[in-house]
């Protein structure tokens, strides 16, 4: 498994890029360390395969270079860089059985037989398909297809990084969870470097050990999925991340005195730069109802099992609230409660504000 460096990495599929716009990604600087589980995650079309196949070598980037352990391989094509994939559909060979299909990838680098056969059955124990093994793959589900992918992509140990692009696209939803949680052991036993591309959250959160957030071809955050919950570096990712996402209100400010709707707030910490366009961020687990605050009505009340959104109108503005036990009546007047270490400022989406020590 290798350390993979992506240095000032751009890429444009035009032909005479000039201004950012022409670029699919922007500029990329980052390094995965040997044996990590990252996921790559963002909305259709922020360049998310663009990335991905730049790693892979199906693609040659316009600018920057990419080096697997130092080594630059930027110009390897596909097949010298050691990498195995997972796809979104399965790609395994329906004639053979699901042992013949495990098998394949290690016959394929002449690996002796003996090898092969505790590979295999490593493999297949992992995966639990080992009362599968002399199926044919014709006869199996969309689902069992798709595990025995993943066991293919898996199986080599020698590989340099082993990619998932939304491999659970076809998987049946009640079945999902159970694939995340899987996956997750299946890094924890394999220690292999993996990226696993997806643009749900769920699923980059439960994988990955840290998620790059992309947006419009750019990262907006690398970070733990704790770091991505509690202090969201843009607002983009503070609203793509949690459910429901962050709150991100408009508010006003003077000599320091952030108000929202003529009530001032209190901050994390102090107000870095100035000018743009600012807005305060804080997540609906942090806000809640008391007797006195912010003056709010509620205009919306969603229970959600475990507990209620609640969505209460300060003015115009509307701010959520994740609410345990018992909820007020839509119409109700409230006080609204935002609490101090978890109210941060975002400057034209980027976070403003200093952290409290
Ligand atoms: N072959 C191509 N030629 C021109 N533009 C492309 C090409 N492939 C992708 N793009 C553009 O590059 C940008 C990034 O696309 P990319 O497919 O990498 O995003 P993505 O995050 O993988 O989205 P999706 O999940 O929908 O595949 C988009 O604006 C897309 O339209």
């Amino acid at each position: 498994m290798a350390k993979i460096t992506l240095s000032n990495l751009r890429h444009s599929y035009m032909p005479n890029p000039k201004g950012p716009e022409d670029y699919a990604l922007k500029e990329i600087d980052l390094d995965w360390t040997d044996g990590g589980a990252y996921a790559l995650l963002g909305p259709s079309g922020c360049g998310k395969s663009t990335l991905l196949n730049i790693i892979s070598g199906l693609l040659t980037p316009s600018e920057g270079r990419i080096l697997f352990d130092d080594r630059d391989v930027t110009d390897l094509p596909p097949d010298k860089r050691n990498i195995a994939q997972v796809f979104q559909f399965p790609v395994i060979y329906d004639t053979m059985t699901v042992r013949e299909n495990l098998a394949f990838p290690l016959r394929n680098r002449g690996l002796d037989e003996a090898k092969i056969t505790e590979r295999v059955a490593e493999i297949a124990s992992m995966l639990e398909v080992e009362e599968m093994l002399d199926t044919r793959a014709a006869h199996l589900s969309s689902d069992n297809k798709q595990k025995i992918s993943m066991g293919r992509g898996l199986v080599r140990d020698e590989v340099n990084v082993v990619m998932f692009d939304e491999p659970l696209t076809v998987i049946d939803p009640h079945l999902k969870w159970k694939l995340r949680s899987k996956l997750k052991e299946l890094h924890q036993r394999v220690r292999a470097t993996m990226i696993y591309v997806t643009h749900d959250q769920t699923e980059a959160l439960t994988f990955a050990d840290q998620v790059v957030v992309m947006q419009d071809g750019e990262v907006v955050q690398i970070g733990s999925p704790v770091d991505l919950f509690e202090r969201p570096q843009h607002t983009f990712v503070g609203h793509f991340i949690g459910s429901p996402g962050m709150n991100v209100l408009p508010v006003s400010e003077n000599a320091g005195v952030v108000t929202l709707e003529g009530h001032p707030v209190t901050l994390e910490g102090a107000i870095s730069g100035q000018g743009g366009k600012i807005e305060l961020g804080i997540r609906p687990e942090f806000v809640s109802l008391g007797d006195s605050g912010i003056a709010a009505r509620i205009r919306k009340v969603s229970d959600v099992g475990r507990h209620s959104v609640v969505e209460a109108m300060v003015g115009d503005i509307p701010v959520k609230a994740v609410v345990e036990g018992a909820v007020p009546e839509q119409g109700e007047a409230v006080h609204l409660v935002l609490r101090p270490d978890q109210t941060r400022l975002y400057r034209d989406g980027w976070i403003a504000t200093e952290a409290r020590t």
